[in-house]
């Protein structure tokens, strides 16, 4: 018996980030998008607790039990008293410390093929609660479309999104740690008063009516100031994507990925053919969004 989940990437059309709070972390308004680069992961019952990767960047990803898969195997199996013995295999294709949510991804869907291999009868809440447990962005990477994500970004409301939003991304030519990012921002700001973060309405209601020139004027990320500065580089494929005619151009949450809003399918793919003959990244995937979130594609018996 093997079931196989798919999971989406992430961008975020608007990350305002708060003041530090106490327990390191930053209360966040942050307006996910799930779009269209997925992982895969298959669950498979074992002698015990196996990971393995395939994918471009499988190299950089760990197999141990740091392993956010790993971690929701044996979150799940601990809550229902019996043990994580599954192969997990990540079929990889999100980039690896992209600041698009890949290990959030295989957070959520270890956790759902899991759950679904056990028939545990697990409640959507009981899901989410333990995918918070994993990480701020997991249970995002569990419901996809969109939402509002407030506390550090694991408290989520669902948004309603009007159209299908096209966008490309620049992978860069190494990645960028979270904590590393979130301090840079904390340097950064060092002295000045941090305001409440609070999420923009006219971006709500440019992705509720599914208008991209509307949500190009909206987006924004307060991290993008604090990944420049420690990848200065990314300014480039940043113009790049602009002098290409991307409406709204940015990095992707913590960075280093850069996202480029297309109005249709054909600017996306002029931009990303422009993006790849610039010698700014490394390479550059075209998707959209929503995505659907973490969905069982595959149960063998
Ligand atoms: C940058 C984003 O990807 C935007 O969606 C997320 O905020 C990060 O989410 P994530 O990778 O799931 O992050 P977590 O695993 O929860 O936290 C990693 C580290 O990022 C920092 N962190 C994360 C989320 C948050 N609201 N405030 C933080 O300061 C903390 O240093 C934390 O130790
Ligand atoms: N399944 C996994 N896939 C990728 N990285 C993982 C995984 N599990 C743990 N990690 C670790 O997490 C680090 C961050 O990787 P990830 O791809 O999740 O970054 P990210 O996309 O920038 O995350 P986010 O957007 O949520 O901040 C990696 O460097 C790796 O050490």
């Amino acid at each position: 018996m093997s079931v196989t989940v798919r999971v989406p990437a992430k961008v975020n059309v608007q990350l305002a980030v708060g003041a530090a709070r106490a327990d390191g972390f930053h209360d966040l308004a942050n307006v996910f998008l799930a779009v269209g680069l997925y992982d895969e992961v298959t669950v498979t019952p074992a002698d015990g607790l196996r990971v393995t990767c395939a994918g471009p960047d499988a190299g950089q990803v760990p197999l141990d039990r740091t392993n956010l898969a790993a971690r929701a195997a044996i979150a799940l199996a601990e809550r229902y008293g019996r043990t994580p013995d599954v192969h997990l295999h990540i079929a990889k294709d999100i980039p690896v410390a992209g600041g698009m949510a890949g290990g959030s991804a295989d957070g959520a869907g270890a956790l759902l093929a899991c759950d679904a291999l056990w028939g545990t009868g697990a409640t959507r809440d009981e899901l989410l609660e333990i995918c918070a447990g994993l990480g701020s962005d997991v249970p995002f990477s569990l419901v996809g479309g969109a939402a509002l994500g407030t506390g550090r970004g694991e408290k989520l409301t669902a948004l309603e999104v009007g159209g299908t939003f096209h966008w490309v991304f620049a992978m860069a030519e190494r990645g960028l740690s979270t904590p590393s990012v979130f301090r840079e921002f904390d340097r950064l700001a060092e002295g000045r008063d941090i305001p409440g973060p609070v999420a923009s309405q006219p971006l709500l209601d440019a992705l509720a009516e599914g208008d991209p020139d509307a949500l190009a004027a909206g987006v924004s990320n307060d991290l993008q100031a604090a990944a420049l500065s420690l990848f200065p580089e990314l300014a480039d494929a940043l113009a790049a994507g602009r002098a290409a005619g991307a409406l709204a151009a940015l990095v992707s949450g913590s960075g280093p990925t850069t996202a480029f809003l297309a109005r249709d399918t054909a600017a996306a793919a002029e931009i990303a053919q422009a993006l790849r003959t610039s010698g700014t990244c490394r390479s550059v995937r075209v998707a959209s969004g929503p995505a659907p979130g973490a969905t069982v594609v595959g149960d063998r018996p």
